[in-house]
């Protein structure tokens, strides 16, 4: 049960939204990281045959994307990144309706879903009346419904607090083994503990890939705690690029990505994720599309594709 992709391109008339996107994932999450515009979600419509590329293709555990999406689409679960929940139902009743429309019987599935998500009270309210955090968690129930074996999630965690994030990414992971998961992320953090693999994307191309351990470790030797002056504060953001700050009366405490500028001094650290996202976006892009197969010795040294 893998979910293949190979030099994945669109443009959006003169906006190359991906260019050559290459991924590999097996059962678990994978996580998409990237800033604004980067590309994620052209990328997971794509995987949920909602887009159509211009150039390249895909596959979910054997079948190909080009060939009728319909039977590939009853086993995906997808979470757009916008999604209009009908403000006069309640949770439930818009669980069991999708859950006809899926072909399923919608109890006990839904109930059971709507209890993990930590929305059994909610459950019989018009969803008009619920925040938009437990709106975006009835929107991925949906997504859940049915049990999909490859679920394609845009920003799932956005707009829940810290507790709630680890939580519902356990639930999106399922038990081991069960699915292919791709979501998309801004907050490396958010996804550090529950996913097995990542990629991260910028500007349409893929800027490393593969499993936390080994992205992490792209930016060994990278990253560096430095204590300034808090006067020096302001020039030292100007020229160096940080990825935590901790500031005190009359110094900081600064995690600096990159080299060290001259006259700078700091302890070397073991890279985060955070770090490292910041690291692989930093060195300078690739002018070859990306691809995981037939990388030279200077790609591999840039970057892991190990998913
Ligand atoms: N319908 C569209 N028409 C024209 N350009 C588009 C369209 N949709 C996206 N783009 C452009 O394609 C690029 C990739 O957009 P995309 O939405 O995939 O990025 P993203 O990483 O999901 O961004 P965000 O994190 O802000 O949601 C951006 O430059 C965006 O402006």
């Amino acid at each position: 049960m893998e979910l293949i992709a190979e030099g994945l391109t669109k443009r959006y008339g003169d906006v190359p939204a991906l260019t050559g996107v290459s991924l590999h994932a097996g059962p678990g999450v994978l996580a998409v990281l990237g800033p604004n515009g980067s590309g994620k979600t052209t990328l997971l419509r794509i995987l949920a045959t909602a887009l159509r590329p211009d150039a390249g293709r895909a596959s979910f555990a054997g079948r190909d994307y080009a060939s009728d999406p319909r039977p590939l689409r009853r086993r995906i679960g997808y979470l757009p990144q916008e999604i209009d929940l009908p403000g006069h139902l309640t949770p439930r009743g818009f669980l069991h309706y999708v859950a006809r429309l899926k072909g399923i019987q919608p109890e006990p599935q839904a109930d059971m879903l709507l209890q993990d998500l930590g929305l059994g009270d909610l459950a019989n309210r018009p969803l008009r009346t619920l925040s938009g955090g437990q709106a975006r968690l009835v929107a991925l129930a949906q997504a859940l419904l049915g049990r999909p074996r490859l679920l394609i999630l845009d920003e799932p965690l956005t707009g829940l607090d810290t507790t709630e994030r680890a939580r519902v990414l356990r639930i999106i992971a399922g038990p081991p083994g069960e699915r292919v998961v791709v979501l998309s992320s801004h907050v490396p953090a958010d996804i550090e503990a529950g996913a097995a693999a990542v990629l991260v994307l910028q500007q349409g191309t893929v800027r490393a890939q593969g499993t936390i351990d080994t992205v992490r470790a792209l930016a060994a030797g990278q990253v560096h705690e430095v204590t300034i002056p808090t006067a020096d504060l302001e020039d030292t953001l100007r020229i160096c690029q940080v990825s935590q700050m901790t500031l005190h009366a009359d110094h900081a405490l600064l995690r600096v990505v990159g080299p060290l500028p001259p006259g700078l001094t700091g302890v070397p650290v073991t890279p985060t994720l955070e770090d490292a996202y910041l690291w692989v976006q930093a060195i300078p892009p690739h002018p070859q599309p990306l691809s995981h197969k037939g990388r030279g010795e200077e790609d591999r040294r840039r970057l892991a594709t190990d998913a």
